[in-house]
Formats: C-alpha cells, structure tokens, sequence
C-alpha cells in the first residue's frame, strides 16, 4: 500500500481533566502537519452518532441521480455549505482528469433545502454537529492554553457565537474505477479552507503530505478515534504556527474505487465566526504586519471562492 502516516493520538478525557503532556502533545501534532486521531472510545456520549450519519448517507446516495440534482449545490449556495455535487463536476487528482466522488453538503441551518431523508435524521444531525462542536471547543481551549493566550482573544473565542459548520457526507463509487485508471485519485490534493475538520470513516484512501516533504503517506482508519485536521483559517489565526495540511484521497484495494466496492467518509467542518479578523491572533503576531489588508472571515472565503472558480 506505500508508507504510513505515524500520527499522534489525542486522548479527549486527558485534555478536558488538563493533563499537561497531553496538552503539548496536542500542540506538537498541530506544530507539526496539523493532523492526528482524536481517541473517543471512553467517550460514552458519542455511542451510535456516527453510525446514524453513516446510514443517512446510505440512504442519501441512494436516491436517483434526478432527486440528487434537484439539490445540485451549486443551483443551492454560492459557498457550497447545502446541496449536492456529482461525480466529476470539478478537476480530479490527475491532469486533465475529473473528481471521482460524489458528495453532499447539509447545512446546519433546519430549514435549509434537502431531501425528505435529511429531515428524518435532523435529530442526529443536530446531535452529531452539537458533540463535534464540543470536541472542537475542547481542542481549541487546549492549544489556546498551550500558547499562553488569555480566554478573550483565544481560538475558542473566535467560534462562539455562532461559528459556521456543516456535515458533509462523501462516496467514492467502486465500480467506477476497475478499468479507470483516471479515478486513481479521485479526491484531489488540497487544504481545508476552515478552521478544523472531523473525518470519520472505516475506509483507507486517505493520504496526506507532510509539511516539507514530496511523499505522501497513508493515513489509517482507526476505530473510534477521527481523524482531525486543522485548516487554513487556524494557520492564519495562528501566524503560521500551526499547519493545514495537505491530503487526498487515492484508490487503494478495500477502500472502494478499486474493485466493486464504494468509499463512504463524512466529515464535519468548522469555521470561525464571519466577523473574526483574518490575522493572527493578538499574542501571536501583528496584525497587517505584511502590509495586507485584514478581512473578515466571511471576505476571506468569498475571496478564496472568487479564486477557485477564476
Ligand atoms: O474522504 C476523505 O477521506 C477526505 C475528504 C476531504 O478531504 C474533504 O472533504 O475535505
Ligand atoms: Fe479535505
């Protein structure tokens, strides 16, 4: 399969009792590639959640390829945070090539159009947006304790009130690929735009390439622990301290897309409030100090979205 990605685990307990070598374990994985497995298994709350997304997006990527494009994301919402994206609407992994995945993203927002099968697992929905962002106030109190930043102008401050997040649902279509050899990487390199994200999946694929380095290295499922990456926004907050790291997704045997079987993920995604300055915070670097106007978080990823489409 190639080489594998030594990630640090995170003990969630261990940071909410405070637990100092935890803490700084927790800011080395972010100093280093801004990726590790957060261990959620003594986290009794959790039991079942993830297991509830995973059957709503059986059931999402079942319907027909008709009530799929009624919510076509881009008809839907300029910032893709609500509706659906077929397989191949933007570039793949390989030059000249088309993405490999279809995906879905479901806005927290309830009254947000979706398909009937959304509003029956609203409850879970909500409840799985609700625990992650709890887990992410947690990380975030954590590395801003690790950087001496006081409660008012920390990372948890910045995504209060009310920070914009969405789950997004993932499916790598196996029997696309046996004989396509343009779907080897159907997800293709990036970084994450917002502040963290939460990957949750059973299946191998995915690879990221450490800061400095031209390899690309397996990241493993493991069960119970997501995988969590910080983005560009924390980069930014953090004046470069932490890393958004990039990844992909590629064909690997039992992962789907190479042989009959599909590749499921989800992922939940947070960014930081729309008002929240696009510099450092204060404590860890002037603000405009490349002589760069500071927009807001919202000016930020319109900006960024004028650019992918340019
Ligand atoms: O499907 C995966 O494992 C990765 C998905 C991803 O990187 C993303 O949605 O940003
Ligand atoms: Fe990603």
């Amino acid at each position: 399969m190639g080489p594998v990605a030594q990630l640090q685990t995170i003990n969630l307990q261990a940071l909410k009792r405070g637990c100092a070598d935890e803490v700084s374990k927790l800011l080395g994985a972010a100093e280093q590639n801004g990726i590790f497995y957060l261990d959620l298994t003594d986290e009794v709350p959790l039991d079942g959640v993830p297991d509830e997304i995973d059957r709503l997006s059986r059931s999402l990527f079942g319907l027909s390829a008709e009530e799929k494009m009624r919510f076509d994301v881009d008809k839907l919402d300029p910032y893709k945070l609500n509706g659906y994206k077929p397989v191949g609407r933007n570039a793949g992994g390989i030059p000249g090539q088309r993405d490999g995945f279809e995906s879905y993203a479901i806005s927290s927002n309830p009254d947000s159009p979706a398909p009937p099968v959304v509003a029956q697992f609203r409850p879970e929905l909500a409840e799985f947006q609700s625990i992650c962002l709890d887990l992410a106030q947690v990380l975030f109190e954590s590395l801003s304790v690790a950087c001496g930043l006081p409660k008012e102008s920390s990372f948890q401050a910045c995504h209060s009130n009310p920070a914009l997040n969405l789950v997004r649902l993932l499916r790598y279509p196996g029997a696309l690929a046996p004989d396509n050899p343009h779907f080897s990487i159907p997800q293709p390199a990036h970084t994450d735009m917002g502040s963290l994200t939460f990957l949750c999946t059973d299946a191998p694929g995915l690879q990221i390439q450490p800061v400095g380095s031209s390899d690309w290295l397996h990241v493993l499922p493991k069960r119970g622990h997501p995988v969590v990456n910080l983005g560009d926004a924390m980069k930014t907050l953090s004046n470069g301290r932490f890393q958004s790291v990039l990844h992909r997704v590629i064909s690997v045997p039992g992962g789907g897309i190479l042989g009959a079987e599909d590749r499921y993920s989800f992922a939940y995604l947070l960014r930081p409030e729309p008002s929240t300055p696009m510099a450092p915070l204060p404590g860890l670097g002037s603000v405009g100090s490349e002589g760069e106007p500071v927009r807001t978080c919202e000016e930020w990823v319109s900006m960024k979205f004028r650019a992918l489409r340019a």
